[in-house]
């Protein structure tokens, strides 16, 4: 096969339980993910000229406001491609194109989408057949939110998040997602939200999983599920960027079951009754000041899939 294109989807956090800061610099976390119909799309093609001076991995990015995607080695599909092949101990080549919707520090992991997404698509068309728990490894190397784009649905994370067991859940779930004009650095946000504990005079918790998350989960329980979202980082999210106190509300006036922003944000989720509910939602919050665009869509849905 000469090309191979893979779909992988964006995430929302149900639950971000941050514990204290460790000695390597991340934090242990209670993260609950959910994977949602938002998808980029990592195209992996035999390089068509056959200059052997040319960089092995060479990435394009197509798609709205790609403008801080690098289009270098510290792409996260080309750190990606780079590990795998050098697992594989061969010095493969790939021309990546990656058609991007998942917004761009935007708190839903595009950028470890798209690395779960190049190793599933570079593993197939170099024809290594490593097995997923093989891909999982590299993954986490990646970053702690890449082992759960390729796992998708609804998974814990636990450790810095790429520790993951799948978790049950019924039904499906309706959001829209609020998108901000411009992005939040991931490690700002978690550098915010140590020192307003600091500030505060409060001891980072020992992260645990909600028990109200996992029976709303179990039973797809919309309602149940919106009154237990929870964001530890939505603090230090708000701080950097006040506005987005604005956009939450205008979603819970407006009849959301569950307002939150998503991850490190700046991008806001709110939790709908159903897929017209959320539309209904969409068209309301669409003019709200600071927010950029708005888009519906629902989960849990798979992990990077090759596509047909
Ligand atoms: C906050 C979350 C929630 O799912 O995602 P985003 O909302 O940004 O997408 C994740 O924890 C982001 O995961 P990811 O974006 O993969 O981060 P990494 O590359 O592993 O780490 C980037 C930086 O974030 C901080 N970090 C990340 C994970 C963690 N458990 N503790 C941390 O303190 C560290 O400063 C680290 O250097
Ligand atoms: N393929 C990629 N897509 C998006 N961002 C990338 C990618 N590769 C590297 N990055 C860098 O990673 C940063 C965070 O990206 P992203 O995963 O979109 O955000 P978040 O961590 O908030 O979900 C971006 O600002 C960008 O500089």
């Amino acid at each position: 096969m000469s090309a191979i294109t893979v779909r992988v989807p964006a995430k929302v956090n149900l639950q971000l339980a941050v514990g204290p800061l460790r000695e390597d610099g991340y934090h242990d976390l209670v993260n609950v993910f959910h994977a949602v119909s938002l998808f980029d799309e990592v195209t992996a093609a035999e390089p068509l000229d056959a200059d052997p001076s040319a960089a092995p991995l060479r990435v394009r990015v197509e798609g709205d406001l790609t403008g801080e995607v690098p289009v270098s080695d510290d792409n996260l599909a080309v750190r990606a491609a780079r590990a795998l092949a050098d697992r594989a101990g061969r010095s493969y080549r790939a021309d990546l194109l990656i058609r991007k919707s998942i917004p761009v520090a935007g708190g839903m992991a595009g950028g470890s989408a798209d690395a779960a997404a190049a190793l599933v698509a570079c593993n197939d068309l170099w024809g290594l057949g490593l097995p997923v728990e093989d891909l999982m490894e590299i993954a986490a190397d990646i970053g702690s939110d890449v082992p759960f784009a390729l796992l998708g649905d609804t998974a814990v994370g636990t450790g810095r998040g790429e520790r993951l067991a799948p978790l049950e859940t019924a039904g499906v779930f309706h959001w829209v997602f609020a998108l901000a004009d411009g992005g939040l650095s991931t490690p700002r946000v978690y550098g915010e939200c140590d020192r307003l504990r600091e500030e505060a005079g409060v001891a980072a918790p020992t992260p645990a999983v909600s028990e109200a998350l996992l029976a709303a989960l179990r039973e797809g329980d919309a309602r149940a599920l919106g009154q237990a979202l929870s964001n530890d980082l939505q603090p230090a999210a708000l701080a950097l960027r006040p506005s987005l106190a604005d956009t939450l509300a205008a979603g819970r006036t407006h009849g959301a079951l569950g307002a939150i922003v998503s991850g490190s944000g700046p991008t806001c989720a709110f939790l709908a009754e159903s897929a017209e509910h959320a539309h209904e939602l969409a068209a309301l919050l669409k003019d709200v000041d600071g927010c950029r665009s708005v888009v519906t869509a629902h989960g849990p849905v798979p992990g990077a899939t090759v596509a047909g």
